[in-house]
């Protein structure tokens, strides 16, 4: 087995072993508190259709998938998750409810009702101006809203060499109406002479735990996806975390992925290219040889 096919293991678990050993210990936001490292990076060859899709545990890479869709999409209620059987973002929605009403409505009774009452999922269901609205329509001083995807995709294929092909999250004049400032917040690409996209994603805080593997699966399908449309092919990916940490809550599952060996990391392939950035739906993915350890239970910190 080449150091290549088992690279996002390899890379995931160090990080994770050096957080657990050498992670300032202190009290977060969340009140759990975390092991916590500041400045990581890790780097993922996508070429020959890889991904860095973790085979120490059972990733829902499609969960991952779809909430980039999402993201492109423009979306910001959690309904369009639900209605696709994505529950990861449902706690923070349900808090708020819970502390505006005073009810101990459980989850599951919540979600079926964002789902069965548009008024309700309006009322409740959105996160605010998060990803989708900061990448599609970030709002301008003059009223104008400016489309990040977009410019990125025409900077890719008119502007290949250019410095300036990015996309902001972080738009700190909107963060109050947030339920959650963006962690992944920066993606910047770069173009070979020989037509290969490299990319780099920011993410200023990471729970290495539930929020890396998924982000790291995100922004691999996120290039893929953009060298599709630009007609490229994969590159590097470039992952840059501020702060990495693994909650307190969560060290008998890192011990138990610790102790697992990587296997054969599995291929990603594109099944179609649609006519633009917004035409992919969750069954153009197709994921093959992925054969991982058993998925990891844990708590999310809200
Ligand atoms: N504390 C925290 N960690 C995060 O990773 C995170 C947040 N908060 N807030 C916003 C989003 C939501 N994200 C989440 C939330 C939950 C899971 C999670 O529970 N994952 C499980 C099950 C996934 C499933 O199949 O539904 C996992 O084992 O990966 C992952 C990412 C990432 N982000
Ligand atoms: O895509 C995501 C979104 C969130 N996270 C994690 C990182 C932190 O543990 C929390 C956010 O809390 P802050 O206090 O705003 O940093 O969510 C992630 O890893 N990936």
């Amino acid at each position: 087995m080449s150091a290549a096919d088992t690279a996002a293991d390899d890379q995931y678990l160090a990080l994770l072993r050096q957080i657990m050993e050498q992670g300032d210990r202190r009290v977060d936001r969340t009140g759990v508190g975390t092991r916590s490292l500041f400045g990581a990076m890790a780097r993922f060859d996508l070429s020959g259709d890889r991904v860095p899709i973790l085979t120490t545990k059972r990733v829902s890479w499609k969960t991952a998938v779809k909430e980039m869709l999402w993201f492109l999409s423009g979306g910001t209620n959690i309904r369009e998750l639900i209605a696709q059987n994505v529950r990861i973002w449902t706690d923070w929605p349900l808090a708020a409810y819970r502390r505006a009403t005073g009810e101990a409505i459980d989850q599951a009774h919540f979600e079926r009702r964002i789902l069965a009452e548009p008024g309700f999922a309006e009322r409740w269901g959105d996160l605010g101006p998060v990803y989708g609205k900061q990448w599609r329509r970030w709002l301008g001083p003059d009223g104008r809203e400016h489309d990040q995807i977009a410019t990125v995709v025409e900077l890719l294929r008119t502007a290949p060499a250019s410095r300036r092909i990015l996309f902001h999250g972080w738009n700190v004049a909107e963060l109050g109406g947030m339920a959650l400032p963006p962690c992944h917040m920066v993606y910047q690409y770069h173009v070979t002479s020989d037509g290969r996209l490299n990319g780099l994603l920011f993410q200023r805080s990471a729970d290495h735990l539930l929020g890396t593997p998924f982000n790291w699966t995100g922004a691999a399908v996120l290039l893929r996806m953009l060298a599709d449309q630009a007609g490229l092919q994969p590159g590097t990916l470039v992952w840059m975390g501020g702060d990495v940490h693994l909650y307190l809550n969560h060290l008998d599952q890192a011990e138990a992925q610790l102790a697992r060996a990587p296997r054969p990391a599995p291929r990603l392939r594109l099944l179609r290219r649609p006519d633009s950035i917004d035409g992919y739906r969750i069954e153009d993915f197709a994921l093959d040889g992925y054969d991982p350890h058993p998925a990891i239970k844990a708590e999310v910190a809200v």
